[in-house]
């Protein structure tokens, strides 16, 4: 018999397969979670154990380091996963050291390791003598600046100088700390309820919390969202209040014309395909879903599945965004939620910080510059393109569009602030300004950056 708790099992497993084979956690942990047939307290542990721990990774591996009297780059990987989960339960969820201790050398064993569980042992052991407070301050000790935040807060430092750089651009440098400690947050499920297929009002009735900021928005009382028969039915989505805004701001930025034609130029997974669809469904207007990678194009079907497959249907289409405009075909509004860093969404994806480099983001701008060409030699003139990323990255926002405009002096931007403000549930406060920036630590949401622009007649 196993001497290991499940959740502990369960959590072990899901780090190991998102260090090996780059799994995304927020994908893997709720299908180990059904194989494993956890109850709803172990499920939760679990969870808080795989999140905790590959949120917290950086600043464990300073704690281990000094623990251990080497650096984490010399631990063998499977140790240092049993490690990192061994100060995660100490430091981070006050778990009695006993019950860290054994369990961690089980693990280690289990991951056939057993000639290090000595070496596990001591190193817990030593991490477990000084509470969590006294380690934070040895870990950044003789450290300043960003080498100090990046540490305190477990964020690479590269990110945060561009937060910093990002925040700047407002003048709200001064709110840097507070974003990181969002970033280390876990996140409240946010549902939206599509328009004509669901009634947010109605779920409130129900019982569910109202959202934050979106109209269309209920918050998740918690467990699998999937329980509730309208999100196994498609008509209420899991989505990120940010998203809903960005996309309301583009189906809501004026009046629809029957008979328009909306592209949806990177659509996977189909979140905001979905919410567009509903939008586009109700006022008569035809919606395009186009995705570049086939398997992402079918979680864009499986979103869309919920509207049918008449005539009035969105259409799914598979191919790189790039081609869009060559054919002279033009649509009356745009969505290019472009690939991006993602380095505004990194409480929702507890891993991705630790996968991006900054050589990630020179090719993203590249190719975002591309599909914004794109983009606007597909916009018919009077038409509306929402640019979007999840990443406040300057290079990737503001600089992207200052650079488009500068390529095509027929794009004009929009109060992009306005269309956000008039489409939400309460006022965002943004400040003045052509594009609009979410924030997680002022908004709850992502941090989605929205930029509408608009064509006149070359
Ligand atoms: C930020 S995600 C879009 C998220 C989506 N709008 C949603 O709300 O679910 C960007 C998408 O662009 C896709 N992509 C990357 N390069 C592309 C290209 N050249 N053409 C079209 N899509 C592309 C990626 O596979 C990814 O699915």
């Amino acid at each position: 018999m196993s001497r290991i708790q499940p959740a502990r099992r369960v959590a072990a497993e899901v780090l190991a397969a998102v260090r090996e084979s780059d799994a995304y956690a927020n994908l893997l942990l709720p299908a180990r979670i059904r194989e494993a047939q956890l109850n709803p307290a172990d499920a939760g542990f679990a969870t808080e154990l795989v999140y905790g721990t590959l949120r917290m990774q950086g600043y464990y591996d300073r704690v281990l380091e000094l623990a251990a009297r080497r650096p984490a780059g010399r631990i063998d990987p499977p140790v240092l996963d049993v490690l990192r989960l061994g100060a995660h339960q100490l430091l981070g969820m006050r778990v009695a050291a006993h019950a860290v201790l054994d369990e961690s050398v089980e693990l280690v064993r289990r991951a056939r390791k057993s000639s290090a569980a000595g070496f596990v042992n001591g190193v817990l052991r030593t991490v477990s003598r000084e509470t969590p407070e006294s380690w934070r301050e040895r870990a950044v000790a003789g450290l300043s600046g960003s080498a100090r935040l990046a540490v305190a807060s477990s964020h690479p430092e590269w990110v945060v100088d561009a937060l910093r750089d990002a925040l700047a651009l407002e003048g709200a440098e001064g709110e840097l700390e507070a974003l990181l400690a969002a970033d280390n947050d876990a996140p409240r499920v946010a549902l939206v309820a599509l328009p004509g297929l669901a009634d947010a009002t109605r779920l409130e009735a129900e019982g569910l919390a109202p959202g934050e900021v979106s109209p269309l928005a209920v918050r998740s009382g918690g467990g699998d969202p999937a329980r509730l028969p309208e999100v196994a039915a498609g008509r209420v989505r899991v989505q990120d209040e940010g998203s809903q805004l960005a996309a309301l701001a583009l189906s809501r930025a004026r009046p629809i014309a029957a008979g328009e034609r909306w592209l949806d130029l990177c659509a996977g997974p189909g979140g905001k395909a979905a919410l567009l669809a509903a939008e586009a469904a109700a006022a008569g207007a035809h919606l395009v879903a186009n995705e570049l990678v086939p398997a992402r194009a079918g979680l864009v079907r499986n979103a869309v599945r919920v509207f049918g497959d008449g005539a009035d249907a969105p259409e799914v289409v598979e191919g790189d965004g790039r081609r869009f405009g060559e054919a002279g075909e033009r649509f009356d509004r745009i969505l290019l939620d472009a690939p991006c860093t993602g380095l505004g969404a990194l409480r929702r994806r507890p891993e991705a910080r630790w996968r991006k480099s900054p050589d990630d983001l020179a090719a993203l701008v590249a190719l975002q510059a591309q599909l914004l060409d794109a983009a606007v030699a597909a916009l018919a003139p009077g038409g509306v393109l929402a640019y979007v990323t999840c990443s406040p990255h300057p290079a990737e926002t503001r600089e992207q569009v200052r650079a488009a405009l500068a390529r095509h002096p027929e794009l004009r931007t929009l109060d992009t602030p306005a269309a956000l403000e008039r489409v939400a549930r309460r006022s965002l406060g943004l400040p003045a300004a052509d594009s609009a920036q979410l924030w997680p630590h002022r908004h709850g949401t992502d941090a989605m950056f929205v930029q509408l622009l608009t064509r006149v007649e070359a």
